[in-house]
Parts: C-alpha cells; structure tokens; sequence
C-alpha cells in the first residue's frame, strides 16, 4: 500500500536507520517483531518510526495501533517523539501505560460485558485511598504496628495471577492481606491500579470474543520498556498476538529491568524473543555514549555485551569522586563545581542537558534544597515531587506550553490537545456532543493565551472553566485528580510552586534551562550531556546484605543511571550513609571498586 501523508521529521530520521542494518530490519519487518538492544541504541527511535509507518502504510483509521509503555514519563516521551514525525494521539492511536490500557480499551468497553466482579462504573482508588484501605486491613489481620509491607504486597498480587495456585497461597500473610484489602475496596466501590492489568489480563484470558473485537480496533500492538511491564502484561501480550492476531512490535532490553521488586521480569521479554513466530532483532551500536562510557557501563555490568560507540573519538570524561559531608556535601560539588564546568564545558550546552540522579526521594530532598538554595531552576521527578506526572497533569502542562506560546508553532499541537482531552471521557461521546465539546475547550484555550503569566492562574482558569466538570464526572479520573489536587496546592501561595509562570509549567517536561532531578528509576529512557549520581555508598546503592537478586537489580540500576550520558559521568560519594540508627561508614559502593578495578585493568592492557 502507498504511503499515506507523512512528514519531512518522519522521512528525515527513518533516513538515519538505513545505515544500520538491525534498525531497517526492525523497521521492515512484516510480522511480529522484538527488537532486544542495549541503552542507546535507538530501540525508542526504531519503535516510533515503526509505527509512524504503520500508521502511514497499514492501518486505516478507525483501525489503528495501540503504543503502551511503563511509566507516564515514558508515554510522555513517546509522545513527544511521535509527535515530532506528525503523529499524535488519536482514537486510533493510543499512546499511554498499561494500566491506561486497561482502563480504557479492555476494562471500560468490556469489562460489564463479561461480568467481570468488579464495581461499575470503574472508580480507580487514590494512592490515599488505596494506602488507607490497605493499613486498615492490616492492622486488623496483623494487630496495629505490624511491618506495612506494601511493596511485597503489590508484588504477590502483580506476579501470582492465578489465585488457586500453590504459590498464591504459599505466602499465607499476603494472601490473606491482599484478599482483605480487595474486600475493602470493593466495599467502598473502588478498584485500584494493579487491579486494572490483572482485570484486564482476566479478560482477554477468559472472554474469547474480547480477541477480535480488540483486534478490530488495534490490529497492532507495540510495547517499549518491555522488560519492566510484568508477567499480566506478558499474558495480555501472548494471548491477543498468539491467539488474537494483532500484529506485535516490541522492544526493550533485559539489563535495564529494574522494576523486580514490583513483579517485573526481564526474562519475559527473552521467552517472547524467542518463539518462532517473532521475528528478533539486535541492536549493537550505542548512538548516545561516547566510546569510555559504553565500555564503562559494561564493566559495570560485568557482563560483555559487544555493544559499540557509535562516534569513538567523541571524548568522555568519568570521574570517582569523594566528598566529605555526605549528601549534602555531594550536592554542593555538584552545583559549585562540576556543573559550571560542564556549561563552559561545551557551546550551547544548558542546564537541561545536566541531570543529578539519587536513589530515592529522600536523596532528593538534599540535593533539591541545596539546588533551590543555590538559585538554579531544577524540574524534580521522584515521589516527593510537588506532583506526579500522570495523564492529567501532563495535559495541563501541554496545554500550559500551548497557552504561552507554542500556539505560534504548533507546539504542542492544539488538535492533540483537543483528542487528548476527548479520550479522558469514559464513554465515546457522540460526534455532535464531542466537536461541541472540542470547540468549548478551544475557545477556552486561547482566551487563556498570554506573554506572560502565573501558573497559578492558569490552572485555575483551565479548572473552573471545564476540567472540574469533568472531574466531578468521570469516576475512572478519581486517582488523577489527586494529582491535579496536588498541582493546585504547589502552585498556591506558600507552595513549593507558588513563583512558577506558564511557560515554566509548560517546558517543565524537557525544560533546556532547568537542571533535572531524577531518582535512578525515574531516568530510565532520558538522556543528558552529563550525569551526576549522589549517593553511591554502601547502605544506598546497593543497600546493606542485599539478596543476590536485589543486588543484582541494584547494579542494573546502578547501568542505567551510567548509560544516560553522553559525554560525562561523575559519580559521587562520601564512604558513609546516614541512617536511622546512626552514621554508618561502610564504605563507597563496590559497584565503584569493581569498575575503577577493572576501568584500570583495561587502561593497563
Ligand atoms: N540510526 C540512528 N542514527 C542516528 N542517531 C540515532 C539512530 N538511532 C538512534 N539514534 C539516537 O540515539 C539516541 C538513543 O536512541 P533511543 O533513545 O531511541 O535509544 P534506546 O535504545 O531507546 O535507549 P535506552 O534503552 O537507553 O532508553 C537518540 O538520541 C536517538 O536519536
């Protein structure tokens, strides 16, 4: 089939694949397909043009694709890049998590249908009231005070899918924990976000006429960060390819799996690679490292990869560096030292191509205020962050962008805007209603237009002129509100955000001029000119007597963290962590030992 309209981005950059040889197998290929590839070396990119292509060449609206990724900075991000080859988020093209999945293709249109035991309709708990419910009910089974395990509890319900099995209730504690908060719950009309994959996963196991009718709307299906999805999105995945007939596009790389603790397996992703009606694809050529920090990251990893710099001469610089004063001590050589040097460092470089990576949200709080104290303009994304970026929160940030000026090129375009807001409706609205809709929202935008102005007012603006309403309207935007709840209270005054101007809320996703504050997770899929990671001591990264599973989950994210740059890794520590019973100096990290030992083994040979 000919092309349809594509753009000159689009053509431009599926130019760049043919020179590599994996790419354009993965970009040609005419069946299923999993690209398993190493950081950097273009599997998003690959994944975008794909599905640019197949939006272009395969499908025609109302069919389309259907785009999932783990985390909402990833289905940011993926959007973002879809959008620059003219592609945006359509009612044939869904770009989002899992669980938005879930919600919105599989839950809400068939969910009744199948009778599923769940409440209608779909309320998603708030991270409040899934905490509550949870502490209630074990407080009753265990007495209060108990050990509040919750991330063993999130992780039995996410990986033992079959409730009759042995390993159900072979952890009797968290059985008996998880069936009682369900309980609780669903006494209170809710379900809550684990619950939208395994519901979703029942449903398309259980209910054959869900396959076709999915495969109707999304005869294509592709994944990105595959390794860290989980087992029910496996099945999901298994079932509507292999049984199903929607054509699957996956990516990912099993090194960078660090969701375990939640469920996740890379192995998933190699069990899918290798069937026989996939075809598999691999990626060797790093595009985003300079050659010291691709053989770095693999003595890190301690496994050889083969994996290669795409520009070898580009020079690198790696540095161990020692601070005394801990944390605060590191924040400090961060922000007087090695970021000035890094500005002058290169022409045109700014402080969005700098990121300080930590390991929780704690670390967090040091170096934010030391960064705050220090007058910079940071973007902080880690679960003390004024808000989490979720579906709403991103919108109001787009439409922030779109408000202070980005109207002028389009960027973001307003027609996304307009869909992304149609698409946050439980039900599909009616043509007549949702144009009516789309007009409301239109004239709202651009009487909301200005040079400029207060964030502040803006949300406010944006709140009381439509999106309240459908707040109060849509029971499944429960958990999201919290969020745009959360907004609110940062920008009012007195808040972490009361100074910050439009424009500031609209690049606060991919801002150039502020300094970026990541938790090593939260990094997964970015990349920056320089990397900064704080805290590489023992009793933080790794923590103390680590399981060998959990260490070497660690020393993946420990990978990911030093596969985000492209010209500078500075990793800092102090030999000591600070901890609730005290100083403890058990030393840097030996991930820190291991690669100095071997970087100099290999600066010797
Ligand atoms: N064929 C290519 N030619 C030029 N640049 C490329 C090519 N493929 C990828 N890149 C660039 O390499 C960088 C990394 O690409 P991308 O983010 O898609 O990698 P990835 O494999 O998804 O990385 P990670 O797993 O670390 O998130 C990007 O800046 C991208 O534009």
């Amino acid at each position: 089939m000919p092309l349809r309209s594509v753009s000159a981005a689009y053509l431009a950059q599926a130019a760049d694949l043919a020179g590599n040889p994996g790419q354009q197998a993965a970009y040609d290929s005419t069946g299923n397909c999993v690209v398993l590839a190493g950081p950097g070396s273009g599997k998003t990119k690959t994944l975008v043009l794909k599905l640019a292509r197949i939006m272009a060449e395969d499908v025609r609206a109302p069919r389309g694709a259907a785009c999932i990724t783990y985390s909402q900075e990833c289905a940011r991000e993926l959007t973002r890049r879809l959008e620059r080859l003219g592609l945006r988020e359509a009612s044939n093209l869904f770009i989002g998590t899992v669980h938005g999945f879930c919600l919105r293709h599989l839950l809400m249109p068939y969910g009744r249908l199948a009778d599923l035991p769940v409440p209608f309709p779909l309320t998603v708990a708030t991270t409040r009231q899934s905490d509550q419910a949870m502490k209630r009910v074990g407080d009753r089974l265990f007495g209060v005070g108990h050990p509040n395990k919750t991330m063993d509890l999130g992780r039995h319900r996410r990986s033992v899918l079959d409730r009759t099995s042995i390993f159900w209730t072979s952890e009797a504690e968290l059985a008996a924990w998880a069936e009682g908060y369900e309980a609780e719950l669903r006494r209170t009309g809710l379900i809550d976000f684990d619950d939208l994959v395994v519901f979703g996963q029942r449903l398309v196991s259980e209910h054959d006429w869900v396959l076709p009718l999915l495969q109707a709307k999304f005869p294509v299906l592709a994944v990105d960060e595959y390794q860290d999805l989980g087992v029910a999105l496996h099945r999901i995945v298994k079932r509507v390819a292999f049984d199903g007939g929607v054509r699957l596009f996956a990516v990912g790389d099993p090194d960078q799996s660090i969701y375990g603790f939640t469920g996740a397996d890379g192995a998933l992703l190699q069990d899918l690679a290798e069937r026989d009606d996939v075809e598999r694809v691999q990626l060797r050529l790093n595009y985003r490292s300079a050659a010291r920090i691709v053989s770095a990251s693999e003595m890190a990893l301690g496994e050889a990869r083969g994996y290669r710099s795409n520009d070898p001469d580009r020079q690198a610089v790696i540095e161990f560096t020692q601070c005394a004063d801990g944390l605060e001590g590191q924040a400090a050589h961060a922000i007087e030292e090695i970021i000035p040097a890094a500005l002058a460092g290169k022409p045109g470089r700014a402080l969005g191509d700098i990121a300080i990576l930590y390991r929780d949200y704690r670390a967090g709080d040091v170096v934010a205020e030391a960064v705050a104290a220090a007058g910079l303009d940071f973007v902080r994304v880690d679960t003390a962050a004024p808000y989490r970026k979720v579906a709403l929160t991103s919108w109001i940030e787009d439409c922030a962008a779109w408000c202070a000026g980005g109207w002028r090129e389009a960027r973001p375009q307003l027609r996304g805007l307009l869909d992304r807001w149609l698409g946050f409706h439980r039900a599909r609205i009616p043509e007549a209603e949702a144009r009516d809709e789309a007009q409301r929202l239109t004239q709202l935008l651009w009487s909301l237009r200005v040079e400029e102005g207060i964030a502040r007012d803006f949300v406010a603006a944006l709140r009381a002129g439509m999106l309240d309403a459908l707040m109060a309207g849509e029971p499944s935007l429960a958990d999201q509100g919290e969020q745009v709840n959360r907004m609110t209270a940062a920008l009012a005054v007195g808040g972490a955000l009361a100074d910050l101007d439009l424009a500031s809320l609209g690049g606060r996703d991919g801002s150039p001029l502020h300094l970026n504050l990541l938790t090593l997770h939260s990094a997964k899929g970015c990349e920056y000119d320089v990397v900064i990671m704080v805290g590489l001591d023992l009793g933080s990264l790794p923590w103390r007597n680590e399981l060998p599973a959990a260490r070497r989950e660690s020393r993946r994210l420990f990978y990911v963290g030093l596969t985000r740059a492209r010209d500078e890794i500075h990793m800092l520590y102090s030999g000591y962590v600070d901890t609730a019973r005290g100083r403890m100096r058990w030393g840097r990290s030996p991930f820190l030992d291991e690669l100095e030992a071997r970087m100099e083994e290999a600066e010797d040979e």
